[in-house]
């Protein structure tokens, strides 16, 4: 997959990412939905002794699951273990890491919906009743034990809550969407970071900054770092607004936040199928791009945005996507566009 400045997904260079990690609730920007009922959640299960309900945290990449999981188990005063969908392999390496939990500890899977359904299958008992069902020998000889685990909070985190089987999603009892976030807060965000990495920013430079990092954290800071050399090398070392216009403009990132990807997608789709309605695999064949990296990945800021709508025939480029583009939008009756 190709590695761009503005990906949300996670690079090498996101060693920092950890040291820019808010800690505590009140440290998290935004999400207020999402913190509002964590807040509530998290005291009822303190003020009553017991293990927080099973929580599902799902959205785009970068917004902020990893933290919050973190987060969570801080809140809570346990440890959290973390692990992720496909590196749990057989039922015997969940059985592992179950049992060796601690009473209210967190168990944060990633990738939740990458899990295999053996492993899936062994969750079940454990979400619910707090037991282990492990199969001794095999064949007509095989006899099923059950084991009691702790009580514990399984935190699960993807970036497609439609992929997780229904029983699985049935199982959590709290379920948190997040969002893209604004430009206010992303502007806090950089701002906070800045002052971590002990980088010099104005408040013009964070609000530009803050427009055009996808309403997404992750790419917010690792622009800042990007800006930050440049601003090293060619301005006093100060991030202004002008030197964040003028080093976006090296990396190819329009005023919005747009990248060379995403507008090979939007022309592909305006250019080469009519505007759509065109099917997703068609586009990722087309562009060299694999679906699921186009469809997690790239097209939920687009959507965002309101550059592409998703019909039941295909993706639809917009109005105002032709304008971005620097396209002629067919005129009504003329397109599949209206
Ligand atoms: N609400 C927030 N306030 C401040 N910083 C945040 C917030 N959310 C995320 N960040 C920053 O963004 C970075 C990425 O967040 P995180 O790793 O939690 O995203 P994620 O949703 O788990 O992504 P992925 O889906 O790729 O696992 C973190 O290093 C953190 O510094
Ligand atoms: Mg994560």
């Amino acid at each position: 997959m190709t590695t761009r400045t503005i990906s949300p997904e996670k690079t090498d260079d996101d060693y920092v990412e950890s040291s820019l990690r808010p800690r505590a609730l009140d440290d998290y920007i935004g999400q207020e939905k999402a913190k509002g009922n964590l807040r509530i959640f998290i005291d009822a299960a303190r003020k009553r002794g017991e293990a927080l309900d099973h929580v599902l945290l799902y959205g785009p990449p970068g917004l902020g699951k990893t933290t919050l999981a973190n987060i969570i188990a801080c809140e809570m005063g346990v440890n959290i273990k973390s692990t992720s969908g496909p590196v749990i392999e057989r039922p015997g390496d969940l059985a592992a890491i179950l049992t060796n939990l601690e009473p209210h500890d967190v168990l944060f899977i990633d990738e939740i919906h990458r899990l295999s359904h053996v492993v899936e299958e062994i969750l079940y008992p454990a979400m619910e009743d707090f037991q282990l069902d492990i199969i001794i020998g095999q064949g007509p000889s095989a006899r099923t034990i059950k084991l009691d685990l702790p009580r514990f909070t399984l935190v699960g985190a993807t970036t497609r809550a439609g992929l997780l089987s229904s029983p699985l999603r049935d199982r959590f009892g709290v379920i948190s969407r997040l969002e893209f976030y604004t430009d206010a807060e992303l502007s806090t965000i950089v701002t906070r970071s800045a002052h971590i990495l002990d980088i010099q920013i104005e408040p013009a430079g964070a609000r530009e900054l803050a427009r055009r990092s996808r309403g997404t954290p992750r790419i917010a800071n690792r622009l800042l770092r990007r800006v930050r050399d440049f601003a090293q090398v060619r301005a006093d070392g100060v991030i202004s607004a002008q030197v964040v216009d003028e080093s976006l403009k090296l990396l190819e990132i329009d005023e919005k936040g747009f990248d060379q990807m995403d507008r090979t997608i939007m022309l592909t789709i305006i250019d080469k199928f009519g505007g759509g309605p065109v099917g997703l695999d068609t586009i990722a064949a087309a562009i060299g791009e694999e679906r699921d990296t186009i469809e997690d990945v790239y097209e939920p800021f687009l959507i965002q945005h309101g550059f592409i709508n998703r019909t039941p025939r295909g993706r639809v480029a917009t109005k105002s996507a032709y304008e971005h583009f620097g396209r002629i939008a067919p005129a009504p009756g003329q397109g599949a566009l209206f």
